[in-house]
């Protein structure tokens, strides 16, 4: 499909069917009518379910957030309730403070310990990660069970009621309000961040940091970020928590609650904000069900419902691994986003660096990069150099002093047979992999220890050989992750909704991007539902995004069919007329040759030979390399 083919097919704005409004108003309308409860003959019991299931509930979201969304497991978010429930306790009992000021001093305790935690295990990887929450989660436990001035194991009692307007809120029905209030206002919220800028970032973290990273994005950042948000989320429930049982003890605090919050994650549905809910729903009444019924069952009492538990999860994991809410939302689905962005300015387009001469090559500067030379003056020096490029793997050198450089507006192809070194020296140039040794130049400046999204600011992009996405976002949203660090919003500003202008000009300028290479009919559909082929163009429309001056593209045309080799072709060659400089990895020698002002084959991890098309065309060291014979 042609980009003007695409752009006619576009889906009409959503608002507009009919149906939908009453299913993108529900959960407004749910929230109307779960606040409206305690004015409504329902019996004392129920709505101090509802009190427990909403408590849970904000502590569950923090674990949605960094277990299910983030990817970063957590046994720990129970100690960090008891962060939040203790520390109002302690300020509220022996200081008289008013636990409106507590709820701070609630939030910057957590927050402050969330931040330490996470500066010392969030590097760890793998399961050393909630190794080290066990540890952590333990080790706080028992801090609250030994230390004099919380009580020991007795804890603290007379917490005080919250009040509101000197009323005090002592009974269950008027908690509810709070308690509610704040779990709906958490869930808004993390719903709203997660549709934003960071929270394409944060969602992308599941896929691993090379992708995100190469968007100029850094995941260690946004790991930090939501293990702190998830922390004050169990703050928020703890100091709820005290204020709601006006007694506390360690015991609510301990590793088996931390396990259960992350247990009502699992079957809520790990990764959705409503799921918290669902889970938490469950997990109390199924909880409570079993408390009545198992020991009458058994003709012994004990906590029979926790090996109940175990068997649900392990259950859940097998035949229902997304959880309750992936059920609701299959038989519900979410509506299509609404088109909003078409009037929303236009990204301003990056600084480029001059072209050198309109589209060409210039011998001499290819001649500096061939000889590894990068001390040309600054406006006939290549807008790419690689020197010497060398990287090793233990005794592996898979790319042996390799040196090549790329003009402005030039696109050069890095050809040659497999395990020649070809996505290797990608990883270099991009700064996935650290170089054993080498230079690497890029517009005047040294790249080569730079990090991958450091190189992507200064407008490298790039696409993979094995396409790295976000198959759970829609090819739009995951399109507007190259756009990342042309916009500026941050976590604050997303869950307030104060981002929404500068949400609306990314996601038009993702849209533009697939409209140009014929994706725009897509754009709401999962990325994880596509063909390879279109995954492939979906990359090269989120490179784009970035506005580089360099696109790197490893195995573009890799699943394409053909008129779709044609219209990538003439997408390149518009690019190229615009002033952008690619480098192309690409087994296809017909999309090589007719595309390619240069060309670098490799070799062994050595460079071959460099020349146009039609030298390597013609050179019989190259055709003895890809026949395998000697040359
Ligand atoms: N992370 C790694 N650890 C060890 N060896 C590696 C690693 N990455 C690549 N190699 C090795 O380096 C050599 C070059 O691999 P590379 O993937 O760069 O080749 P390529 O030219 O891109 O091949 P292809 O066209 O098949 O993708 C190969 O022998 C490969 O096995």
């Amino acid at each position: 499909m042609t980009p003007a083919q695409s752009a006619a097919k576009l889906p009409a704005p959503v608002a507009a069917r009919g149906g939908l409004s009453l299913r993108r108003a529900a959960p407004a309308l749910l929230a109307a009518v779960v606040l409206a409860l305690p004015v409504l003959p329902v019996p004392e019991f129920w709505i101090t379910q509802l009190d427990y299931i909403g408590l849970y509930a904000i502590a569950v979201l923090g674990v949605v957030l960094l277990t299910g969304v983030g990817g970063l497991t957590s046994f720990g978010q129970a100690a960090f309730v008891g962060l939040g429930a203790y520390t109002t306790a302690v300020l509220t009992t022996q200081f008289a403070l008013s636990p409106w000021i507590t709820l701070f001093a609630s939030l910057a305790v957590a927050g402050a310990v969330a931040l330490l935690l996470a500066f010392l295990t969030l590097r760890m990887s793998g399961h050393y990660l909630p190794l080290a929450t066990i540890c952590w989660g333990l080790a706080l436990y028992y801090l609250m069970g030994n230390l004099d001035g919380l009580g020991k194991y007795d804890g603290i009692v007379a917490i005080p009621a919250l009040s509101v307007f000197g009323l005090e809120l002592r009974d269950n029905r008027s908690l509810f309000w709070v308690i509610w209030a704040v779990a709906l206002a958490a869930a808004f919220g993390v719903t709203r961040l997660l549709d934003s800028r960071p929270g394409r970032a944060i969602r992308a973290l599941r896929c691993g940091t090379t992708m995100p990273e190469a968007m100029g994005i850094s995941t260690f950042r946004y790991k930090v970020a939501i293990f702190v948000l998830s922390a004050l989320l169990a703050a928020v429930s703890g100091w709820l928590f005290a204020h709601f049982q006006r007694a506390i003890n360690p015991s609510p605090f301990g590793m088996h609650m931390g396990i259960q919050y992350l247990f009502m994650a699992v079957l809520g549905g790990a990764g959705q904000v409503w799921g918290a809910f669902a889970g938490a729903a469950a997990v109390k009444l199924l909880e409570d069900r079993l408390q009545v019924w198992l020991p009458q069952l058994l003709g012994t009492s004990g906590s029979f419902e926790i090996i109940v538990f175990g068997a649900v999860l392990i259950a859940t994991l097998r035949f229902a691994p997304r959880g309750i809410w992936h059920w609701v939302e299959r038989r519900w689905p979410a509506p299509q986003r609404v088109r909003d962005w078409g009037e929303a300015e236009a990204l301003a387009p990056r600084a480029r660096p001059e072209p050198a001469s309109a589209g060409k090559v210039d011998a001499e500067i290819a001649l500096h990069g061939a000889l590894g030379q990068t001390d040309a003056p600054a406006d006939r020096a290549p807008l790419l150099a690689a020197k010497d490029l060398r990287k090793q793997f233990g005794g592996l050198v898979a790319v042996k002093d390799v040196g090549f450089s790329i003009g402005h507006g030039e696109i050069v192809g890095l050809i040659g047979p497999n395990g020649a070194g070809k996505s290797t020296t990608f990883n270099l140039l991009t700064g996935v992999l650290p170089a054993t040794s080498g230079e690497v130049t890029f517009m005047g400046r040294r790249i080569e220890k730079a990090k991958s999204r450091e190189i992507a600011a200064l407008g490298i992009a790039r696409s993979f050989q094995h396409v790295k996405m976000v198959p759970e976002m829609t090819v739009l949203e995951n399109v507007a992750l190259g756009a990342h660090l042309r916009g500026g919003s941050g976590i604050a500003r997303a869950i307030l909704g104060l981002d929404r202008a500068d949400e609306r000009r990314l996601l038009r300028e993702a849209e533009r991007q697939l409209l140009r290479i014929g994706m725009g009919h897509l754009m709401h559909e999962q990325a994880g539902n596509l063909a390879l082929g279109p995954q492939r163009l979906m990359e090269i429309a989120r490179a784009l995004c970035l506005d580089p001056a360099l696109l790197l593209l490893d195995e573009p045309a890799a699943g394409l069919r053909h008129q779709e080799k044609l219209a990538l072709v003439e997408v390149l060659r518009q690019l190229r007329a615009e002033g952008m400089s690619l480098l192309l990895v690409e087994h296809d020698m017909d999309f090589v040759m007719g595309l390619t002002d240069r060309i670098v084959v490799m070799e062994f991890g050595t460079k071959l030979i460099e020349g146009t098309p039609e030298e390597v065309r013609n050179s019989p060291a190259v055709r003895a390399a890809y026949l395998g014979t000697e040359h």
